[in-house]
């Protein structure tokens, strides 16, 4: 009957799934259930019976054991509901909540003790997983550096997942290869020797997985063909598995891989899934986060667009280069270089365009750069660069600019339209232009304002002479911002006519400056000015406005109407509200548009053949007339003459100059009248001085001409006058 009871007895404890056990006074097993058994891998639970800890157990783990349990036994004091955990026969780490009992005779003697255990495992892995998480955040949040971060991670893992060596590789997005990230318990041999990997399809368990973007799981390397041409870097150090997870940005590129190493078999664990997609996860946020770090600190040194130092930068790394030039007694040099013409490429083709053009600048640059030289992007469309050592010297600093000058140049080509900008450069060089870095700036920009000066797509070297003249052309500019609120500009109008009838054909504007101090400054000594600091823009629309307001007072005063002529220059036309102002303007003032004539430049047109084209269209839609000034100095073709809708072709005047007597110049002027009347354009000469050219030009079938001999610019009560006849006899005199 007692054996009967003893068995149903041990049915029900071998059932029960917490650890049940009795222990002697030597701590030796006088009782266990299957659920102690098997953990420890032992088939009959009666196998236990008569053995200690020490002889199942590591010593650590068995002394620990043992050391409770005597103290529960020495004081008859019941320990309960306490953690501690066992290190299952398969190498997992089983937590366990447990309580052991003193086991008291009747006589009241302690005999041995009774324990029972608790699978916590589950609820404690949440725990340490939850508090190890808020530390390793805590330690992002706080900026510590990267690896110290993955290195907790890590050891983080491999204390919950006993067996498991960690690591984390970090991949190298430019060269697509891992780079070691962390790995606490691997052999550092065997992280240098993985260190570089590249990625690929099959390239061991991490190169694989970075490179798929997917887990890679590896149980047996000896076998697995991903690991066939590494094998033998694993086999060493006992490795035998590799699980490899991709670490994820939140916009779903690779940053890494997370891998799990054994060095013998594993049991399938499901807590691990989740522990695997944790670390990622956290391993993602302090990449990332290391990563915008970095960016923020390169940001704050670096320009986003070109990736060069930026001007913040500049200061701190001449000064340098400066002292050491002092200290070598070597030269340096100072390059200011500055895009030309780059607001129209903004204006017309759109910022995009604009930041790509600059990308293209600043890579041409850099590539005829040698790597030890300094280039700074300064802001908007300007470069600084500091030459130094041999390439200082002038004959090696001039071939420098040379080329740069020429790779700027070549062209560029996007959304199948071909570009080309030029640069114009200015150098200051260290000691000859300045001792500080402040004063060789400045020099180097004055020397390349004297390049846009004398046309741009060209370098100049800085001369004494062009600060002085930089000083002056400063106060002249913000005396022209007084003159024209203060109205010391006024138009003069000088008349052009027909050669064979002497008729009136129409009046060209040209705006004259009285200077309060200077008198009158001619408007060779300030459009060029007005135009490079962009005040041709107010200053254009006021001489459009007062052309208008005359033009409509002449009317209101009785005389006919008569074509009005006046220049535009390359920034005003540029202005894409231009067509607007004129259309705007002309009929506040009640003037048909055909009594409107622009004269614009070769040049412009060739700067921007497209936006020319379109603007012009836009004008001569609206009935505006259009000259082509200074004809003959630049080089247009007649494709592109036949594409623009033009009214007139005005010949240069240095043709005329001279054409009574050169051959060369007589040729030219019949050509372009002969071009003119392929084209179906009016021609007109200016620059008519004498009656010989003038004979020449009715000669060669010029229609009209504009010149001293002609008309000299007058002011509008004069033209007033020759509108009602009183000067026009005296003209046509002069004229006929
Ligand atoms: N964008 C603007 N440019 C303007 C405006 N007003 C003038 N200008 C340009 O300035 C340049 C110099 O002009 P200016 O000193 O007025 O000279 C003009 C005439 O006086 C001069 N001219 C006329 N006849 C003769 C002559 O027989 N001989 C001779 N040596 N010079 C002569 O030519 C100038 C007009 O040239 P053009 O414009 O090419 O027809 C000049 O480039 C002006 O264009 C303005 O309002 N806006």
């Amino acid at each position: 009957m007692l054996a009967e009871k003893t068995k149903w007895l041990r049915l029900v404890v071998d059932q029960v799934s917490d650890y049940l056990f009795v222990k002697d006074r030597e701590c030796r097993f006088v009782f266990a259930n299957h659920a102690v058994a098997e953990d420890l891998g032992i088939e009959n639970a009666s196998d236990l019976l008569g053995r200690t800890d020490a002889e199942i157990h590591s010593q650590q783990l068995a002394r620990k054991y043992e050391t409770d349990e005597l103290e529960v036994m020495r004081t008859g004091v019941p320990k309960i509901d306490f953690e501690e955990f066992v290190i299952c026969q398969d190498g997992r780490r089983k937590w366990v909540s447990s309580s052991k009992f003193p086991l008291r005779g009747e006589d009241g003697v302690i005999y041995g003790l009774f324990g029972i255990s608790r699978d916590i495992t589950a609820r404690k892995r949440t725990e340490l997983l939850m508090s190890g998480q808020a530390r390793i955040l805590e330690m992002i949040a706080t900026g510590r550096p990267l690896p110290q971060v993955l290195d907790a991670l890590l050891t983080m893992i491999e204390e919950q997942l006993d067996g498991v060596l960690g690591s984390i590789l970090l991949l190298d997005e430019a060269s697509g290869r891992l780079l070691h990230g962390a790995a606490p318990s691997l052999p550092k041999a065997y992280c240098d020797q993985i260190h570089g990997v590249e990625i690929g399809p099959a390239v061991g368990s991490c190169g694989t997985a970075a490179f798929t973007g997917k887990p890679v799981i590896v149980d047996d390397i000896t076998t697995d063909p991903l690991w066939e041409p590494y094998k033998a870097l694993a086999a060493p150090f006992g490795l035998t598995s590799c699980w490899s997870t991709p670490v994820i940005s939140h916009d779903r590129k690779v940053l890494g891989t997370f891998a799990m190493y054994r060095r013998s078999g594993r049991i399938k664990d499901v807590a691990e899934s989740q522990l695997i997609a944790d670390t990622v996860r956290l391993a993602a946020i302090a990449i990332e986060r290391t990563r915008a770090e970095e960016r923020i600190r390169f940001l704050a040194g670096n320009d986003m667009l070109t990736g060069l130092p930026n001007r913040r930068e500049l200061g701190r790394k001449l000064e340098a280069l400066l002292s050491e030039a002092k200290l070598s007694t070597s030269k340096l040099a100072v390059v200011f270089c500055d895009v030309d013409r780059f607001k129209s490429v903004n204006d017309n083709f759109g910022h995009a365009i604009g930041d790509m053009v600059l990308q293209i600048v600043s890579e041409r640059i850099r590539e005829v750069l040698p790597d030890d030289q300094l280039m700074i992007r300064f802001g908007g469309d300007e470069f600084v660069l500091v030459i130094t050592g041999d390439l200082a010297e002038l004959e090696p600093l001039q071939s420098l600019l040379a080329r740069i000058r020429c790779v700027v140049a070549e062209p560029m080509q996007f959304a199948g339209q071909t570009f080309r900008v030029t640069c114009s450069m200015g150098t200051a060089v260290f000691p000859r232009d300045g001792e500080t870095a402040e004063l060789l700036l400045q020099h180097a920009d004055t020397a390349m304002y004297q390049s846009k000066k004398s046309g741009r797509d060209t370098f100049q070297f800085y001369d004494r002479m062009m600060s002085e003249g930089s000083l002056m052309d400063l106060t002249l500019l913000e005396e022209m911002r007084v003159g024209l609120e203060h109205n010391q500009f006024f138009l003069e109008y000088q008349p052009q006519f027909e050669l064979t009838s002497g008729k009136l054909t129409g009046l060209e504007a040209l705006v004259r400056w009285n200077h309060p101090r200077l008198g009158r400054v001619p408007p060779g000594r300030f459009i060029a000015l007005a135009e490079e600091s962009g005040l041709i823009g107010s200053l254009g629309n006021w001489v459009l406005e007062e052309v208008c307001r005359q033009g409509r007072q002449w009317r209101d005063n009785g005389h006919a109407p008569v074509l009005l002529a006046i220049n535009v220059s390359q920034r005003q036309f540029s202005d894409a509200n231009l067509v607007e102002r004129v259309r705007k303007t002309l009929s506040a003032n009640g003037i048909e548009p055909g009594y409107l004539e622009l004269e614009i430049t070769e040049s412009l047109l060739a700067e921007n053949p497209e936006m020319a084209v379109a603007r012009l269209s836009d004008m001569r839609a609206m009935g505006v007339k259009l000259a082509i000034d200074d004809f003959g100095t630049g080089y247009s073709s007649l494709s592109a003459l036949r594409r623009l809708p033009l009214t007139r072709l005005k010949i240069d005047r240095t043709f005329i100059q001279n054409v009574a007597s050169d051959s060369g110049d007589q040729g030219i002027v019949r050509a372009i009248v002969s071009l003119g009347r392929e084209l179906g354009l009016t021609v007109i000469a200016e620059g008519v001085e004498t009656a010989a050219q003038k004979e020449f030009l009715l000669h060669s079938g010029c229609e009209c001409g504009q010149g001293y001999l002609l008309g000299m610019p007058m002011g509008a009560e004069e033209i007033e006058r020759l509108l009602s006849g009183g000067l026009r006899s005296q003209i046509h005199e002069i004229a006929s």
